[in-house]
């Protein structure tokens, strides 16, 4: 991604914008704590500016003493010195152990927000890598940054308390003085401003890369991936592979922080400078009679602190600008929000359905220059079996995935008894629809939890669960795991066990069974069932959905000749469609399949004849 198109906070207004939205932030996340700190830090200044003062009374007091005067106030005067300084102490305490609870949930809160985005982004975002760039920044680049912004804000709301009371006191011991030490803060703010855009271009610019090596070390680390990439011996590479970009990331990173470096010198240098020449001009002052000893002590003090203080913040001054564009980048990711709620309301539709009617629908995937599927025509009644059959990549998910609102069309509507999906409430079309995909999720959980993510908000029953899984043929290998339906389904959590890919297929199944839904999409069902069980869920299909309606992908014609209509595909568009033995009268691409595969049968049954009958030439 262009690190041009991300907006960045610009400007003083721009930044106390994001720091009234980070303030908020942390409203939101814990009120009462943040009330507490930010007291308990008022608390702190005003007992800077009483210990200044009390100094100054105090160096007067003991002079007075030398001088043969009253004493006695300056003992009162050194035990209000020494109770302001407990109280601010005990105050430092407590703000230090509240701001991490105050970081904690700011974490909660955010990690929440942006799992809400995610929730609500439609599959074609998932196909935007602009869309997963800005993500892995909200999620991972921004994760620990609400919480140190929080802090960097305290701290720097602290500093600012007590640098206002010292300038206070300041600009009522010597006002030149006071004006001079603005002066100071100046390099900071521009220095932390540098450092801020410095390490914000490394983020936007390692987003895509970031996600490139954390990809690669998930190959390496999950389970899934393992046993290819072991048969395959490609740990070895693969781990180089990842080592090679967590290198170039450390160069990158090593040039951001140089860029850093300098500005941060530069900055403190600056500040230094102006300090310098305060201290200098106060020297004179002091020479010239114009400010007495202990006014000249007092000033010095206060000096000290606030260079000390100011000096002090810079490394939280960097980290609030460096945090400042990232905070603002996340609350743009989270800004998506409202945009993508407003896609989701429309009109509800009833809870069943009559007929689904694709008109003239044409659908491109993001970033692609041919049409997946293109002016597709056809009708759906309620209670009918439509089976979509054609060659790898011909678009017979892809119009699974339209039907199911998964998708937009780019022209035409899909229409659920007149209502085009586009104006209707998706979240309640896709209640009525039970989609088993050909890539199932394996859900490392146990038995009955993965057939009852087919409908969470059914009461748990598990009469219900046992009734899917053997419609779906799953019951009898699920009773006989160790703790039967409540094993963990993979052996990476809490000693569960795997499944074969036919049983996992059983269980996604009974999960589309489990959900009960009018409409129901089965692409490739029995892509790993044997013959036996493929049979099986074909009876309890029939017996289950007598009164849904069904969708059903295959490649297998033994599977799809029982459907009322087949729908023939080719390179995206509708070539042929009708009952099976219509299509075979037809002689067009459905029998030519359909003979492909038949004849596959029976040449490898020949082929397997001739072997035995052909003895082996020594
Ligand atoms: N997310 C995606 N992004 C871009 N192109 C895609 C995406 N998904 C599918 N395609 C492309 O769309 C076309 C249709 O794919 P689709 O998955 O619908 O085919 P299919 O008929 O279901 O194939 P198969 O029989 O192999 O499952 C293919 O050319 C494929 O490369």
């Amino acid at each position: 991604m262009d690190p041009r198109q991300v907006q960045r906070p610009k400007g003083v207004r721009a930044t106390l914008r994001l720091l009234a939205a980070a303030l908020r932030l942390v409203w939101r996340a814990g009120p009462r704590d943040f009330i507490v700190v930010v007291v308990l830090q008022l608390v702190q200044a005003l007992g800077f500016l009483a210990l200044i003062l009390q100094l100054q009374r105090l160096l007067s007091g003991l002079i007075d003493a030398n001088t043969g005067g009253n004493a006695q106030g300056v003992a009162a005067g050194l035990v209000l010195f020494i109770s302001a300084n407990a109280v601010m102490g005990l105050a430092g305490a407590i703000i230090n152990n509240r701001r991490q609870i105050i970081g904690e949930r700011v974490t909660l809160y955010i990690s929440s927000e942006i799992l809400k985005v995610t929730c609500l982004a439609e599959l074609d975002d998932f196909d935007d890598s602009d869309f997963h760039d800005r993500l892995q920044r909200a999620a991972v680049s921004a994760a620990g940054r609400p919480m140190m912004m929080v802090q960097s804000m305290i701290t720097i709301g602290q500093s600012l308390f007590t640098l206002g009371s010292l300038w206070v006191a300041l600009v009522m011991l010597q006002p030149w003085i006071g004006l001079a030490m603005i002066v100071v803060a100046v390099p900071v703010w521009i220095g932390g401003t540098r450092v801020g855009e410095a390490y914000f271009s490394f983020i936007v610019h390692i987003a895509g890369m970031d996600r490139a090596r954390m990809y690669l070390f998930q190959l390496l680390t999950m389970r899934d991936p393992a046993k290819e990439i072991r048969a395959f011996n490609l740990a070895r590479y693969l781990a180089a592979r990842w080592r090679d970009t967590m290198t170039e990331r450390i160069g990158m990173l090593a040039a951001t922080l140089r860029k850093q470096l300098r500005a941060s010198l530069i900055s403190t240098l600056g500040s230094n400078v102006v300090l310098a020449l305060a201290a200098g001009t106060l020297i004179v002052l002091n020479n010239r009679g114009v400010l007495t000893l202990a006014q000249t002590a007092a000033v010095a003090a206060a000096m000290l602190l606030f260079g000390q203080n100011l000096l002090g913040s810079i490394a939280e001054t960097n980290e609030f600008f460096e945090s400042a564009p990232i905070v603002s980048d996340l609350n743009q990711f989270l800004a998506l929000e409202e945009q993508l709620m407003r896609h989701r309301a429309g009109i509800a539709l009833p809870e069943r359905f009559e007929r689904i009617a694709l008109e003239d629908v044409t659908f491109r995937y993001r970033d692609t220059n041919r049409d997946a599927v293109a002016n597709i025509d056809f009708t759906i009644n309620a209670g009918e079996v439509v089976a979509l059959v054609g060659e790898n990549g011909s678009g017979k998910t892809t119009l699974a995935k339209l039907i199911a609102g998964l998708y937009e069309p780019r022209s035409g509507a899909v229409c659920i008894d007149g209502v085009d999906l586009k104006d209707a409430d998706l979240t309640a079309w896709r209640e009525s629809v039970a989609v088993l995909f050909q890539d199932f999720i394996k859900y490392a959980l146990t038995g009955t939890d993965n057939i009852r993510l087919g409908a969470t908000g059914r009461p748990d029953d598990p009469d219900q669960v046992r009734a899917a899984a053997t419609a779906a043929g799953a019951d009898e290998f699920l009773s006989r795991l160790p703790q039967a339906y409540e094993t963990i389904l993979g052996p990476q959590f809490g000693r569960g066990v795997d499944l074969s890919l036919g049983q996992w297929q059983r269980v996604a199944l009974a999960r589309a069974f489990y959900r009960d839904a009018p409409l129901v999409i089965l692409d490739e069902p029995t892509a790993s069932l044997d013959a036996r069980a493929e049979r099986d869920l074909f009876d309890s299909v029939r017996q289950l959905y007598r009164n849904k309606t069904v969708v059903l992908i295959s490649h297998r014609f033994s599977t799809v000749r029982t459907a009322d209509r087949i729908i023939v595909l080719q390179d995206g568009r509708i070539v042929e469609q009708g009952s099976h033995p219509q299509l075979i009268a037809n002689n067009g691409l459905y029998a030519e399949l359909f003979a492909i595969q038949a004849s596959a049968f029976i040449e490898e049954d020949l082929g397997h004849s001739d072997e035995v009958r052909q003895p082996v030439q020594p």
